[in-house]
C-alpha cells in the first residue's frame, strides 16, 4: 500500500517575519496525503521520532531523513518572468529598455505564433525555472493565445504552482507583434481564462496550481480601450490576479505619461483602469515618486524586486528599502531575459547589491531614523521577499511562502554538502549553524544544492529527480 504520509525528520528553515526566520536543525514536518503539511513538531531526538508518530497516529508513512548539511527551505516564489525570452537569455545586455524590446524581445516574441516552437521554449523555460527551485511562478507570454496555452499546459503537466498571461499589446510594437483591436484582445485573454480554469485540478484548494492572470504588457503597449476593458475583466471577476510593469526606466515613463497626459502619474495610468490593486503585481517599480507609493501602498497592490533586470537594462535602483518601510507588499523576480538568470538565488544576490549600493549612498543620520530605507537587506529579509514576500505579491500567503501546518507543502531539500558538486560551498563542514549555512546557500548556492523540489506534496525536480523519482 503506498504510504499516506511523507514524515521528513532533520533541518528545516522557514521565514516567520520581514526580519526573521525560524531554524529548527532537529523538526519532525508530516505532509498528508492532501499535499497539505498536517504537523511539525520542533526538538526531537533522534530516539523520540517513532514515538511521536506513533503519538500522532501516523502509521502508513514514509521517513525521509535528512542528513547534516541538508535543510528544508520553503520554495522560492518568482513574482515575475517572461516564458518567452528565455531563449534570449545573456544577449542585447547593449541596450536599454524600449531599444531592447524593439531590437531583441518583440521579434523573439513574435516567433510564438508557431506553436510547435512554443511547446519547445515552453518546456525547456518551466524545467529551468523548477530546477532553480521555483516553485510558483508568474509568467509572461506572448500574445498568442495558442502558444500560452501550451505554455498553461506544460506548467500544469509539470506540477508547478504558476499564474500564466497572455500578452495584452494593441499599440506601439511591429505589425506582426501586435493584436488587431482591443475587442481581439479582450477575447483571446477571456479564452485563455475559460481554459486554464477548465484544466483538471491538482489539489482540491480554492486556489488551483496554475491560474490565469491579467497581462497588459505595460501602458504603452495598450490603448485607453484595451485598459478600461482590462479593468472591466477584473472588476466582473475580483479573484483574477493582475500583472504588469511600472516606472522602470526614464525613457519608458515619459512615453507613458505623454500617452496618457490626464493621468496624474504612471501608477494613476492604471489605477484609473481599475487595475491598481490588492492582487496586482507591479514589475520594477525603480522610479516611482511619492505620491505613487502611496497609491500603491492604499492599494494593497505588491512589487515584484527584479534588481537583476534592472541593472542588466541600466535602469536603475529600485528603492525596496522605503517599499517596505511603507508596508508595501516586495517579492522578488527573476525578469528573464531583461534579467539573465533564471534563479531565485541570484535575484537575492542582486537584490543584496542593490540594497548596499542605496546605503552607501544614505547618510548615517537618516539611515537613524528607518527600518529599511537606506539601510542594506539583512539575510532574514532576504530569504523572506523569496519566499513569503513572493507569497503576499501573489496573495497566496495562506497557500505557500512558509512551512507550517495547514499550508501547502512546496518545499526545497537544500543540500550544501560538498556532494552537492559546488566548489563555492566546499568548505560546509566549517560551518557551525544552520543560520550560517542559509546565508552562504543564499549567496554562493546554485540548482547543484536544490536536491529536491516539491509543489503541494509533489516531487517536481531537482538534483535528485531523474524521471520523477529520487535517485539513491
Ligand atoms: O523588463 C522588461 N521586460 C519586458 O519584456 C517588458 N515589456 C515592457 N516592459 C518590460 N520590461
Ligand atoms: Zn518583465
Amino acid at each position: 500500500m503506498a504510504p499516506s504520509f511523507t514524515v521528513f525528520y532533520g533541518a528545516i528553515v522557514t521565514p516567520e517575519t520581514l526580519t526573521g526566520y525560524k531554524s529548527l536543525p532537529q523538526c519532525l514536518l508530516c505532509v498528508g496525503s492532501t499535499g497539505n503539511i498536517d504537523w511539525v513538531v520542533d526538538d526531537v531526538e533522534p530516539n523520540s521520532v517513532e514515538e511521536i508518530l506513533k503519538q500522532k497516529g501516523c502509521t502508513n508513512f514514509e521517513l525521509v531523513k535528512l542528513l547534516r548539511g541538508q535543510c528544508l527551505i520553503p520554495g522560492f516564489i518568482d513574482t515575475h518572468t517572461h516564458a518567452p525570452q528565455f531563449p534570449n537569455i545573456g544577449s542585447g545586455q547593449q541596450y536599454e529598455l524600449l531599444d531592447w524590446l524593439e531590437k531583441v524581445t518583440f521579434p523573439t516574441e513574435s516567433k510564438f505564433s508557431d506553436v510547435d516552437y512554443a511547446r519547445r521554449v515552453y518546456t525547456n523555460s518551466v524545467q529551468t525555472t523548477i530546477s532553480y527551485g521555483t516553485t510558483t511562478c508568474c509568467y509572461y507570454g506572448t500574445i498568442h493565445l495558442e502558444g500560452t496555452k501550451v505554455l498553461a499546459d506544460i506548467a500544469h503537466k509539470a506540477g508547478q504552482r504558476a499564474f500564466i498571461g497572455k500578452c495584452n499589446m494593441n499599440r506601439n510594437s511591429p505589425d506582426n507583434y501586435r493584436e488587431p483591436t482591443s475587442a481581439h484582445s479582450i477575447n483571446a485573454t477571456e479564452a485563455l481564462i475559460s481554459y486554464i480554469r477548465a484544466l483538471p485540478s491538482h489539489t482540491s484548494s480554492a486556489e488551483p496550481l496554475v491560474q490565469p492572470i491579467l497581462t497588459p504588457r505595460f501602458a504603452i503597449s495598450c490603448t485607453s480601450d484595451l485598459l478600461n476593458n482590462l479593468g472591466d475583466l477584473a472588476k466582473k471577476d475580483p479573484s483574477l490576479r493582475i500583472q504588469t510593469h511600472i516606472s522602470e526606466n526614464h525613457d519608458e515613463i515619459k512615453f507613458t505619461k505623454d500617452l496618457f497626459p490626464d493621468a496624474p502619474h504612471y501608477a494613476g495610468v492604471y489605477d484609473g483602469f481599475g487595475l491598481l490593486k490588492h492582487n496586482t503585481i507591479l514589475a520594477h517599480g525603480v522610479h516611482l515618486e511619492d505620491a505613487e507609493i502611496e497609491l500603491i501602498s492604499e492599494r494593497k497592490a505588491g512589487i515584484s524586486h527584479c534588481p537583476t533586470s534592472n541593472f542588466n537594462l541600466t535602469s536603475g535602483v529600485a528603492p525596496i528599502g522605503k517599499y517596505l518601510d511603507r508596508g508595501i507588499k516586495v517579492g522578488l523576480g527573476t525578469d528573464v531575459s531583461g534579467g539573465y538568470s533564471p534563479s531565485i538565488l541570484n535575484a537575492v544576490q542582486a537584490a543584496s547589491v542593490a540594497a548596499k549600493v542605496i546605503a552607501s549612498q544614505s547618510s548615517e543620520e537618516a539611515k537613524a531614523k528607518t527600518q529599511f530605507t537606506g539601510r542594506k537587506l539583512p539575510v532574514a529579509t532576504l530569504f523572506y521577499l523569496a519566499t513569503l514576500g513572493g507569497a503576499e505579491v501573489c496573495n497566496l500567503e495562506k497557500n505557500v511562502g512558509s512551512l507550517e501546518a495547514g499550508k501547502a507543502f512546496d518545499a526545497l531539500l537544500v543540500d550544501a554538502r560538498p556532494e552537492a558538486g559546488n566548489r563555492a560551498l566546499w568548505n560546509y563542514d566549517l560551518v557551525e549553524s544552520l543560520d550560517d549555512m542559509l546565508e552562504r546557500f543564499l549567496f554562493c548556492g546554485d540548482d547543484r544544492n536544490i536536491s529536491r523540489v516539491y509543489v503541494q506534496g509533489s516531487l517536481i525536480g531537482g538534483q535528485e529527480v531523474v524521471g520523477g523519482k529520487p535517485q539513491h
